[in-house]
């Protein structure tokens, strides 16, 4: 398999997979425009297995973009640190790859060409069957093969989430951190790509950390919930962890008092800091 040779890790493997991403006594501030500085996250320890699927949820501003971002490599912490594999995170990397709200397509490229573009930067081995076979086999895979030579501004906004999912799974990244990734779309669309995500991670099985406000979509996709404390100096308040064996499907979960006694823990949490 083309990953295999040419995408493998050379990071240390003096590490526990069940410490593939420590977050320690990660605090972050900000400067304000008077000259002092407001805590923002104080005081965060975590640690994320190779293979997990964590959601964070907290009330906005608290936050939770700021965290992904640091592991993103797109910010520092004030004191603290992330280390991945053992080692510390400094800048932004193609083993963390990121998936935003915004979808964040370049609208003169087609839905081909964007995905196209994250394997000319990452998968510079790759030859060019390899790759217009990769860009193929992941346009299908979010369903998105009658639309591959459509524009950004042709699409619905689900389509180009998709193509967002497709882009960032495309190179295999040791890690996936999506911002509110089915935050701006309708209901159905949501269910569907939410389903379609979950399966796609049963299959290929990497560290995902997911930002949320939605207690259902992180209990029917996740291994554990963060639930964060309210900002400034926010912590992790909780951390619930969803006993639910992988695949998942959605309805029988739901039908599960378990189901219901973790949607109750997580909500009791948000309004108690509401
Ligand atoms: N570059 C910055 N400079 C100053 N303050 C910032 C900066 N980035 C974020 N903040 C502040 O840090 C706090 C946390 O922001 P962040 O976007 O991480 O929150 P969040 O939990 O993701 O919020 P939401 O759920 O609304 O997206 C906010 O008060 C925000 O104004």
């Amino acid at each position: 398999m083309f990953y295999s040779s040419t995408f493998t890790s050379n990071t240390s493997t003096n590490y526990n997979s069940e410490e593939f991403l420590v977050i320690e006594n990660l605090v972050k501030s900000f400067p304000q425009p008077d000259g002092s500085r407001t805590v923002i996250l104080d005081g965060i320890n975590l640690t994320i297995g190779a293979e997990e699927y964590i959601s964070v949820i907290g009330h906005s501003g608290c936050g939770k973009s700021t965290l992904l971002r640091i592991i993103a490599g797109l910010d520092k912490p004030t004191s603290g640190m992330v280390t991945l594999e053992g080692k510390e995170i400094r800048k932004p990397g193609a083993e963390r790859m990121m998936v935003f709200q915004s979808y964040a397509l370049l609208p003169w490229l087609t839905v081909r060409e964007n995905i196209r573009l994250a394997v000319d930067e990452v998968l510079k081995k790759a030859t060019r069957a390899e790759k217009v076979s990769l860009v193929n086999e992941h346009i299908a895979m979010v369903n998105l093969t009658a639309a591959a030579d459509k524009y950004p501004d042709e699409l619905s906004g689900g389509m180009k989430q998709r193509v967002g999912i497709a882009r960032a799974l495309i190179t295999r990244p040791k890690m996936l951190l999506m911002d509110e990734p089915f935050g701006a779309l309708d209901a159905l669309t949501k269910r569907k790509l939410q389903a379609q995500v979950l399966e796609i991670w049963e299959n290929h099985r990497q560290a995902v950390m997911m930002i949320t406000h939605d207690v259902d979509e992180a209990i029917y996709m996740s291994d554990r919930i963060i639930l964060m404390t309210n900002g400034p100096e926010a912590k992790i308040g909780e951390i619930i962890t969803v006993p639910f064996d992988h695949p998942r499907d959605r309805a029988s979960l739901q039908n599960s008092q378990e189901y219901y006694e973790i949607r109750k823990k997580a909500l009791d949490f948000l309004e108690h800091y509401s």
